[in-house]
Order: structure tokens, then sequence, then C-alpha cells
């Protein structure tokens, strides 16, 4: 595990920017091959502000991994530039190694993609849009249609099935996007907050489908903010907070002596639990 710029846990400090080196045969070595994903240097700027700052990051293949920082620390811009949505202003990445800027269509053809603020086309029921989407990956119809019924089955839309998309609730929706985006059987998956504003019924669906398809040897990048979530699910976090990866490595050397990864978080991106609370004296207090 590594810990980067991490001045409130000297003792657990590792080197900046760089992966883990390998241990064979120990619980967290990376499979032989291609890491699922390795960024160099990576950096984007809005404005005046550095959304990624220079950021070096592997991410090993065949897990679960968690992306994992506070808002606004630069999750959204990194998985935007990793899969291909949004240009770097320097810096490399590569998936599955392959190029993401200089290979796209051999990147694209083996990813699968869950964004932020996911846009549907509303018009087409869930099953259309998967037979459109299966059609775009140039999967023959019928195996489209056989998927298409499969992973409606799985997630529990199959009733729903024949209903426009724009009457889908937002867990219908994730569900649907998720379906879109498994559909080809990618080598990874990435999901940017794929269970925000899902209820646990669906949460679990969507949990039972991700860790059947990792437990097959594929990879999931997922981000979030839910740290018990992250903890659960997760065999391998990267820590960001401003722009920067303060951790990376397996869940249990990043976690460290703290009782929980919320903990190590909160020490990692450097939260002081008490700053501002003096400010609200007067909230819930008798003066109105
Ligand atoms: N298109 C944009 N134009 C200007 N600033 C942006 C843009 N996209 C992101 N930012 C800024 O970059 C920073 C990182 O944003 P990003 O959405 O990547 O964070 P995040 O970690 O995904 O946050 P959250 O957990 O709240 O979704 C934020 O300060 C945000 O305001």
């Amino acid at each position: 595990m590594v810990r980067s710029g991490t001045e409130h846990t000297p003792d657990r400090q590792g080197t900046a920017g760089s992966p883990a080196p390998p241990d064979a045969g120990a619980p967290g070595t990376p499979p032989p091959g291609p890491p699922a994903v390795r960024i160099q240097g990576l950096w984007k700027r809005f404005g005046q502000q550095d959304a990624v700052a220079g950021v070096d990051l592997e991410l090993p293949a065949g897990r679960f991994l968690g992306l994992v920082g506070p808002n606004g620390a630069g999750k959204t811009t990194i998985l935007s530039m990793v899969t291909g949505l949004l240009r770097p202003d320097a810096g490399r990445v590569e998936v599955a190694g392959h190029d993401v800027w200089h290979d796209p269509v051999a990147v694209k053809s083996r990813i699968g993609v869950l964004p932020e603020g996911l846009r549907l086309f509303e018009r087409l029921s869930g099953r259309e849009l998967l037979a459109y989407v299966g059609r775009l990956r140039g999967l023959p119809g019928r195996e489209v249609d056989d998927r298409a019924g499969q992973l409606l089955g799985v997630l529990d839309l199959a009733d729903a099935g024949s209903k426009l998309v724009i009457d889908y609730s937002t867990g219908m929706r994730k569900k649907i996007g998720l379906a879109a985006a498994l559909l080809h059987n990618p080598e990874v998956l990435f999901l940017d907050e794929p269970f925000e504003g899902v209820d646990p019924v669906s949460a679990q669906t969507i949990r039972r489908v991700l860790e059947r398809y990792t437990a097959s040897g594929a990879t999931v990048v997922f981000s979030s903010h839910v740290m018990e979530l992250v903890e659960s699910l997760c065999d391998w976090v990267a820590v960001m907070a401003a722009g920067r990866i303060r951790a990376q490595g397996p869940l249990a050397a990043v976690r460290g002596d703290a009782s929980s990864l919320q903990e190590a978080f909160l020490e990692l991106v450097g939260a002081d639990r008490t700053s501002g609370e003096h400010e609200l004296d007067w909230l819930g207090g008798g003066t109105r």
C-alpha cells in the first residue's frame, strides 16, 4: 500500500504516487498481465482550479476497486478522463494495456461505463435500449436478445422491459444503465456512484451482479464517498482529495490500524471533525 502526501499518518507513508511492490503469493498480489488501469502524470484544470493535479495510479486487474474521496475531490474528472469522455491537459492513461487517447476503439470495446448523470434514450423501452446498445457494440441480434433478457431478469427489470425509460424510477435507471454497460461483457467496468439514489433492495441486486462479474476475473472500478459500502465491496482502494491520490493499495493496508475505512479516510483527507461546530451555537438553541 502507498500513501502519498499524508502528513497525518507519517508511520504508514510510502513512496509518493507509485503502487505497492508485488508481494508474491500474498493476498493483494496483482495477477500477471497489464493492470486494468495505468495512469501517469494526469492533470485537468478548470479555470484556475486543478481538478486533477498530477495523478499516478495503477489499478490491478480482476479486483473490485474503490475510488473514494470527499465531494469535489476529482473522482468524476478522473473517471471521465480514464474512459475517454474528457481529454486530459497532460498525462497518459492505459486501460488493459491500451492507450485511451491513441487507441480509443480498443479501449472502448473493452470497457463498460455507468457515468454520473447518466443520459439515456428516454423514448425507448428498457428492452429496446439494450437492443440498440447491443447492435452498436456489434453483437449479433440473437445474442443481444438473449443477453438482454437475462440481464433484465437478473436485475429485476423483466416486468419493466416494455416500459419507456422516461417512466423508470431512479433505481431502475441505474439498473438499466448497468445492464447497458455489461451487455458486451467488458473487461473493465467503470461505475460513478452506482448506488446513489438506489434503494436497499436494488442495491443488493446490483451488488450480487457485480460480485458475480468480478468473480469471473473482470475488474470493477467504482467511485463513492460511502465508506461502509466501499469497505464491504472492495478489496483495493484509492483515496483522493483535492485532485491528488492520498493512498492506494489493498483495503486492509489503506485502513491500517484505524477501526474502519471511514476513520482512515477522515485521517487521510485531513478532515477536522469538530471544525466549524462552534459557529453553529445558535442551531437548536432557544433563540429564534
Ligand atoms: N466542467 C467543469 N467545469 C468547472 N469545474 C469543474 C468541472 N467539472 C468539475 N469541476 C470541478 O473540479 C473539481 C472536481 O470535481 P469532480 O466532479 O471530479 O469531483 P468528485 O470527486 O466527483 O465530487 P462528488 O463526490 O461531489 O461527485 C470540483 O471542484 C468541481 O467543481
